[in-house]
């Protein structure tokens, strides 16, 4: 990508958006352009249109989503299909109609099937049911991707996606019930040692497995994505092994510090127990990620910490 190209970055007040954000401006890229939510919501297709015919940037990155853990996904399903397809499809077709050559759309491990072969790769999207717990937003991504697929064999633009595992790090949500599960933990054992309570609740049995990838990690991976000549329509992006819930509320509580017991909630939800992903398609074109769980939630609670002095902690 030639560093004067007029970028635009959908979402960059959210984790993922300002992750790619920063990746941009430390390489040298000059020309990034956003917008906050107030400014431009992507649900109103009139206004994303006006925005794209005035903008006409180069390049789009797509981190713009309503996004939320099991438990937002649970309480707001409407919202979130409603919300992920018309803001997908209003930035896709925008961008096509503005004459936009390159898009990338950010989508999620969450599209691929309940019981999929692990680890998942690509070929298996649309060869089973969904994880209820999910359907709606996954149904909205693979609605994105497939956008992405079919403009670009009609017309011939380059618009391409990528399947992030669960992502952590710098800017996360961290609101107590509609997070998901790595930045509920950072805070709940932080607020549990500062006020010195005597047990952490976590939710579901903690058998579930996930894989986990920092942001930094994925930011990196996208730009590399668009470096890409040829890309696949969808390609994963995820950290390559996986931890139980157990494992992980025991390594961010010994992160933290925290000292008291945990108990387990078995009245919520576990969701899928394992997803996976196969990521030796994006291995091979050279971009491996670099930093370990411990490592990242390392980063992320220091980072957790310094917008909590703040006032600056998203929720
Ligand atoms: N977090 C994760 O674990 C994973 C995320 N992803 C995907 O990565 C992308 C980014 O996720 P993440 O950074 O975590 O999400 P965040 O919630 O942190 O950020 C989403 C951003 O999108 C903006 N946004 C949402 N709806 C609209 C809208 N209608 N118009 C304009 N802006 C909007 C939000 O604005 P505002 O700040 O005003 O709310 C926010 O800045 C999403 O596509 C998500 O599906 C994929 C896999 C895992
Ligand atoms: C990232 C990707 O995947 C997301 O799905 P998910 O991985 O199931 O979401 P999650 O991060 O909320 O992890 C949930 C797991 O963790 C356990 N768990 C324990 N204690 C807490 C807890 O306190 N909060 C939460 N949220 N989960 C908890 C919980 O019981 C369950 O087993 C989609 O929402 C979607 O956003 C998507 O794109």
């Amino acid at each position: 990508m030639d560093k004067q190209s007029r970028i635009y970055v959908a979402g960059h007040r959210g984790m993922v958006g300002g992750g790619v954000v920063r990746r941009l401006k430390a390489l040298g890229y000059e020309n990034i352009i956003t917008r906050t939510r107030s400014e431009l919501n992507l649900c109103d297709q009139a206004a994303t249109k006006a925005f794209f015919e005035e903008q006409k940037p180069e390049i789009v990155i797509v981190a713009a989503a309503r996004v939320g853990g099991i438990h937002a996904n649970n309480t707001y399903p409407a919202e979130f299909i409603h919300e992920n397809l018309a803001s997908a499809h209003n930035c896709i077709h925008s961008a096509y109609e503005a004459g936009v050559k390159r898009l990338l759309f950010l989508g999620s491990s969450c599209i691929y099937p309940r019981e999929a072969p692990q680890p998942m790769q690509e070929d298996c999207l649309l060869t089973g049911i969904l994880e209820p717990t999910n359907e709606p937003y996954a149904i909205a991504k693979i609605a994105g991707l497939k956008l992405c697929q079919y403009y670009r064999k009609q017309y011939g633009v380059l618009f391409h996606s990528a399947m992030p595992t669960n992502l952590y790090g710098p800017g996360d949500n961290y609101h107590p019930e509609n997070s998901h599960v790595l930045p509920a933990l950072i805070r709940r054992f932080h607020e549990a040692k500062v006020d010195g309570l005597e047990e952490v609740v976590v939710w579901g049995s903690g058998k579930p497995m996930r894989e986990f990838l920092h942001v930094d990690d994925l930011s990196e991976g996208l730009i590399h994505l668009l470096e890409i000549e040829n890309p696949p329509d969808w390609v994963n992006v995820g950290y390559g092994s996986d931890v139980s819930i157990k494992e992980l509320a025991e390594t961010v509580k010994a992160v933290i510090g925290y000292e008291g017991r945990l108990t387990w909630d078995s009245s919520k939800p576990d969701g899928t127990m394992r997803k996976l992903m196969d990521n030796s398609k994006i291995n091979a074109t050279g971009w491996t990620p670099k930093i370990d769980l411990e490592t990242g939630i390392r980063d992320a609670y220091e980072h957790f910490l310094k917008d909590t002095e703040a006032g600056a902690v998203r929720s």
